[in-house]
Formats: C-alpha cells, structure tokens, sequence
C-alpha cells in the first residue's frame, strides 16, 4: 500500500464492514486518511455499480461517505489524543448516527471518484464530517454525517462466528 489508511489499524475484530473492513474479502475495502487538514477516500467504482449506463448508484456513493465518515471520526479522534497511525494505541471505532446525502449532480461511471470531509464538530464522544463527492471537476454530491465512539463495552464478542 502507498499510503496509510485509519481502516489498516482498526483492531481485527471491527474490520469486517461491507464498505471498509479489510478482513471482508467481499466488500469494497474504502480506505480513508489525512490530507493536511482534510480526510481523503478515494475509489475507482466498476461497471457493477451502475445507477442506469454511464452513472454511479446512489447506494453505492452512499456508502462511500458512509465509511469515509466513520473514518474521518477516527482519524479526528486520534490526532486529537496526540496519536498518528501506526502508534501503537488502538484507533478508536466510530458507527454512524445520522448520515444526510444530497445528490447534486448524476456521478459518472469512469472517473475516480474522491471523497473530501472536514471536522464540522468533534466533542467528548460525537463528531460532526461535512464531505464532499468529486468526480474529476465536478462536485456530484454532499454529506454531513454525525459519528458516535462505539462505546468500549459494545466492542466485544463481534466477530463473526
Ligand atoms: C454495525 C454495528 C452497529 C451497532 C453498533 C454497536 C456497537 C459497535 C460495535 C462495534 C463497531 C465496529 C464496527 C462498526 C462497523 C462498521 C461501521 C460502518 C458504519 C456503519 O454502518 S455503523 C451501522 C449503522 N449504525 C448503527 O447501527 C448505530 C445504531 N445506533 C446506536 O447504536 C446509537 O444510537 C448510537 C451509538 C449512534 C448513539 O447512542 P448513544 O447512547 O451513544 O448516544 P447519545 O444519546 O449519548 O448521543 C451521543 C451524541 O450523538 C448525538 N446523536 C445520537 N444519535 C444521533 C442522530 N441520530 N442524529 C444526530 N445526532 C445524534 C447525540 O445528540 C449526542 O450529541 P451531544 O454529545 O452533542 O449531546
């Protein structure tokens, strides 16, 4: 891998999401990380993830920001205890409260597509993203999602049996 991303450190037993666990061989393996200031996740879709011919479907954008989110909450978490990836310090996990997406445009099928979020608010045990969906120039969609840590007691006994 050519860069460091926050789903690369999520203990085992909480890497197994659809959209960013890397221990779910099936799932599409979003990977999420600093960029200065900003979180960054990047994906290429294929042809599979077709709306009607030539545009993305919206479930799949969807997605998209909803694990970009849950990351950019850790990753926000982290450096705010003073921790960058690779320290050995658990990254804490985040799940999803609320998550709003407006379309604003069709998202074409080809491009890469790059996912940009800025920390709105981060509190004792919430985070606020506000992110952004660029397909090459154009601005395809927005999102502001609401994260929660997954409390220390949830995050036991959840690995698949
Ligand atoms: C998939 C697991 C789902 C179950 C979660 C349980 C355990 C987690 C265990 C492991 C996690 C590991 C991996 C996760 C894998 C994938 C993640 C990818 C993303 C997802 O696919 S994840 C699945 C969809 N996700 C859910 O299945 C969440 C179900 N839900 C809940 O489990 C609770 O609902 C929770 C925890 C969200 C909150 O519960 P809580 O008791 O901790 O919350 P509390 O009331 O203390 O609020 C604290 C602050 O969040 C604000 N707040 C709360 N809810 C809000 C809302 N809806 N809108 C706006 N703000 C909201 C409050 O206003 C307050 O804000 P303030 O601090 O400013 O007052």
């Amino acid at each position: 891998m050519d860069f460091l991303a926050v789903q690369d450190f999520y203990p085992e037993d909480f890497a197994w999401c659809y959209g960013c666990g890397r221990m779910n061989s099936s799932g599409h393996h979003f990977r999420t990380r600093w960029n200065e200031e900003e979180t960054l996740t990047e994906y290429q879709p294929g042809p599979e993830h077709m709306a009607i011919p030539g545009f993305v479907y919206g479930g799949l954008i969807a997605s998209l920001f909803d694990c970009h989110s849950t990351g950019s909450a850790s990753l926000a978490f982290y450096r705010q205890a003073g921790h960058a990836l690779g320290d050995e310090t658990p990254v804490p996990r985040c799940v999803t409260a609320s998550l709003k997406v407006d379309y604003l445009k069709p998202t074409p099928l080809g491009p890469t597509l790059r996912v940009i979020g800025r920390i709105a608010e981060i509190g004792r045990k919430k985070v606020v993203v506000v992110s952004e969906l660029w397909a090459k120039d154009v601005l395809c969609a927005r999102c502001e999602a609401v994260l929660v840590t997954a409390p220390a007691s949830m995050l036991q006994n959840s690995s698949p049996s």
